[in-house]
């Protein structure tokens, strides 16, 4: 469960007060989610979702996270509104953390999306670079490959220990990643979400009804974010390609924004990276997180597999593209 703060009675009156969304009817916390603690907050004026950013989340960056969902839902693309206090400002403080009011958004996560939903998600992530086409904010990806041999320094014991002989093959992803990036500046940039796994995105019937989660929110290429989809949608039970699901997300995607030919190449190139990427935040937490944590490490192992794929793919065809 992800709730590390409680919130008292007091506190939440005290800091209601601060609003005009109006008083407490029903608060509780939310199990789900890893790194904040969210609680679900109905007032006399709808339903709301209270974050309170804990350790992980750099204060330094949250009115970036802001901005950025103030623009996507002005732009009338659902996520989360930030609702801002009394005072005009969204970002308060509750219990001394941080503490952020966002509107609540209505749907589904799929437990194991099916082609049609990978294909409804794949036109409105292309939906979602359009409308963040003009948002001039940058934040630089701080889990883009030059922090992947940071993470992986001093781990390959671990990796050892989980799969014999998966440290050398991760050096050689590591070599060959880091090998072709020069490619990648060529490639059309934008805002990203970098995490849009099924439990970040909410479905209704069938049809995407919103994101949630833009906190590792940065600018990078366009293609890398369908990269993190194809990832995070298209692999069954974590480890086979299901090609007709990677065929309809990237359908989806081009009926809104065709991929460029330069995209279409190195789309292996931009898979394997994103596989690399949660593989290596997934051995980290594997190691780091302690025994008596309330939330359990997920599986790196999945991701390894996901890499064994992507090492044999040639082309964007490979994934149905
Ligand atoms: N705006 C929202 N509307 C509805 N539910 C939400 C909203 N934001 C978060 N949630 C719920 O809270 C859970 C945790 O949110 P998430 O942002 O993934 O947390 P974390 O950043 O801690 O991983 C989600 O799985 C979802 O159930
Ligand atoms: N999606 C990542 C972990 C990040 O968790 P989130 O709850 O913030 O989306 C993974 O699966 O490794």
């Amino acid at each position: 469960m992800a709730v590390y703060t409680q919130v008292s009675d007091d506190a939440l009156e005290a800091f209601l007060d601060g609003y005009d969304i109006g008083r407490p009817r029903s608060f509780k916390g939310i199990a789900e989610g890893v790194e904040n603690s969210n609680y679900y907050l109905e007032t006399g004026q709808g339903r709301f979702i209270l974050t309170l950013f804990e350790r992980r989340a750099d204060p330094k960056d949250l009115p970036y996270f802001i901005a950025l969902k103030q623009h996507l839902a002005a732009r009338g693309f659902p996520c989360p509104a930030p609702v801002p206090a009394r005072d005009g400002a969204p970002l308060q403080t509750l219990e001394g953390r941080p503490a952020l009011v966002v509107t609540f958004l209505d749907g589904l996560s799929p437990k194991r999306p099916n082609a049609a939903q990978c294909r409804s998600m794949g036109e409105a992530l292309a939906r979602m670079h359009a409308a963040l086409s003009d948002f001039v904010q940058v934040r630089e990806n701080a889990l883009g490959p030059a922090s992947w041999p940071l993470l992986w320094e001093g781990r390959s014991q671990t990796a050892e220990e989980l799969q014999p002989g998966l440290a050398a093959l991760i050096e050689d992803d590591l070599a060959e990643t880091a090998k072709a990036r020069p490619q990648s500046p060529h490639l059309p940039r934008g805002t990203i979400h970098a995490d849009l796994f099924p439990d970040n995105a909410f479905f209704l019937d069938d049809k995407f009804s919103g994101a949630i989660d833009f906190y590792f929110a940065c600018t990078d290429a366009l293609a890398y974010d369908l990269a993190v989809c194809l990832n995070s949608w298209a692999f069954e039970d974590g480890r086979e390609y299901n090609y007709s699901k990677g065929a309809a997300m990237i359908a989806g995607y081009e009926s809104v924004r065709p991929l460029e030919e330069a995209e279409r190449a190195v789309l292996p190139l931009l898979c394997r990276g994103a596989a690399l990427r949660f593989f290596m935040t997934r051995l980290v937490d594997w190691t780091d997180t302690p025994a008596d944590a309330l939330v359990r490490p997920k599986n790196p192992l999945e991701y390894a597999d996901r890499l064994a794929f992507h090492r044999q793919a040639k082309s964007a065809a490979d994934y149905g593209g």
